[in-house]
């Protein structure tokens, strides 16, 4: 009792010599440095991570709106709808800025894909009317297999690859689409006045299109094909031209539809490429394959303007003597006869020489040499003088 324990003894307090602050600094210290380090390597971990993120958030950025579209991925191909698309019916999400549409509200859209709703009949399948929201109608294209039909699976994923890249004012815009087991359906924007084929042929038979109102529809259909064979990179054929593939807004804005059958035009070291596996064929015999060149989309549409002029259908009766309207370039070059061989809801009501200037491109389009027929590009320019500038041409009326 009463010994004073020797730590003790070297307390600050005895005023004997103590060694203890230096020891509680230098630990101090110690701690500080580790704190210090620990931060620091906790801060430039975040820093990276967050730099990743950045970088990962830019590339994705780019990307997305790489792929939100002016031209064509060359590399792009129809199979990769099939792999992007789930075929769970609860599916709700976006392909690019395409979205892909839960089958139960297309289902309540369509009142259950009701008859009411149907607007036509294809040989695919059946076009309804259908409400996604109270102020705008759409149309749903409802796909059925077909028994297994691969033709109708190739035409809807072709459709919809196309569509999801290919933007343009005289071309119809997809909203959506979906895949659900058996059923593939495509949302469309609605064409209020229908297709070209039956306002032409239809009950009104072409009274509803005035000749201001037919050279506007030649005008926009020509501006979809310039934009499919002069700015997507690779070019656009379509393939598939007709005037029931034409369909009108609620202004008569003619677009282009239905993509089932477009491809990318063929360079000419592919043409190259195919002539040397086909041996003797010649390149014409490839052309009139209708696979190659976007001459025969010319053609089709030099079809659409002589049914513009005459007023009559592609081939008026499907039999087989059936005469293609083909079969009227002669009478189109008689000038004097001309008029009177017009559509006769049109008859005497254009400026002649619009008439002669019109069937002369008509003439050119439906040449059988598709070398001989002209650039589409051509054929625009060449109609653009001949309508009202406010229906979008040059020309104006005094
Ligand atoms: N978006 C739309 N808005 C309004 N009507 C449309 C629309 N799309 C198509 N139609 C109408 O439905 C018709 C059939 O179009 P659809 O594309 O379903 O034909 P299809 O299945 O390709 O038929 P086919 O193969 O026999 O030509 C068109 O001719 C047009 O009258």
């Amino acid at each position: 009792q009463g010994e004073i324990p020797s730590s003790q003894t070297s307390s600050p307090r005895t005023g004997a010599q103590s060694p203890g602050p230096p020891i509680v600094q230098v630990v101090l210290r110690e701690d500080l440095n580790k704190k210090i380090l620990i931060a620091l390597i906790v801060s430039s971990t975040l820093l990276c991570v967050t730099l990743v993120l950045l970088l990962y958030l830019f590339l994705w950025r780019y990307r997305y709106i790489k792929n939100s579209f002016t031209g064509i991925n060359p590399n792009h191909h129809p199979d990769s709808v099939k792999s992007s698309v789930s075929t769970k019916p609860t599916d709700s999400v976006t392909k690019g800025t395409i979205p892909v549409f839960e089958y139960q509200l297309l289902e309540t859209a369509t009142n259950k894909f009701s008859e009411s709703n149907v607007l036509s009949r294809g040989s695919r399948g059946c076009l309804y009317r259908a409400c996604l929201d109270e102020k705008s109608s759409v149309t749903v294209k409802k796909l059925d297999d077909g028994g297994g039909d691969t033709d109708i699976e190739k035409q809807f994923e072709n459709e919809v690859e196309w569509l999801c890249k290919i933007k343009h004012q005289n071309i119809v815009s997809m909203l959506g689409f979906g895949v659900y087991r058996q059923t593939r359906c495509i949302v469309y924007e609605m064409m209020h006045n229908g297709s070209l084929e039956c306002q032409l042929h239809g009950p009104s038979q072409g009274s509803g299109l005035t000749w201001q109102l037919r050279m506007k529809i030649a005008v926009d259909i020509a501006r979809g094909l310039e934009y499919l064979h002069e700015h997507c990179h690779p070019p656009v054929v379509h393939r598939d031209l007709k005037s029931s593939n034409i369909l009108l807004d609620s202004h008569f804005n003619a677009k282009i539809s239905d993509f089932g059958y477009a491809t990318v035009l063929m360079t000419e070291s592919k043409k190259l490429k195919l002539n040397g596996t086909l041996g003797n064929r010649a390149s014409e015999c490839l052309l009139l394959d209708g696979k190659v060149t976007d001459k025969n989309d010319v053609y089709s549409f030099g079809v659409i303007l002589l049914e513009l002029l005459l007023g009559k259908r592609e081939v008026e009766k499907p039999s087989a003597e059936a005469e293609s309207i083909v079969s009227w370039v002669p009478k189109l070059s008689d000038r004097a006869n001309l008029p009177n061989i017009l559509d006769p809801a049109i008859k005497g009501s254009m400026d002649l020489k619009h008439l002669y200037q019109v069937a002369a491109v008509a003439v050119l389009c439906v040449q059988e040499e598709p070398s001989y027929r002209p650039l589409i590009t051509d054929v625009l320019h060449s109609l653009i003088p001949l309508l009202p500038l406010e229906l979008g041409g040059s020309l104006r009326i005094l």
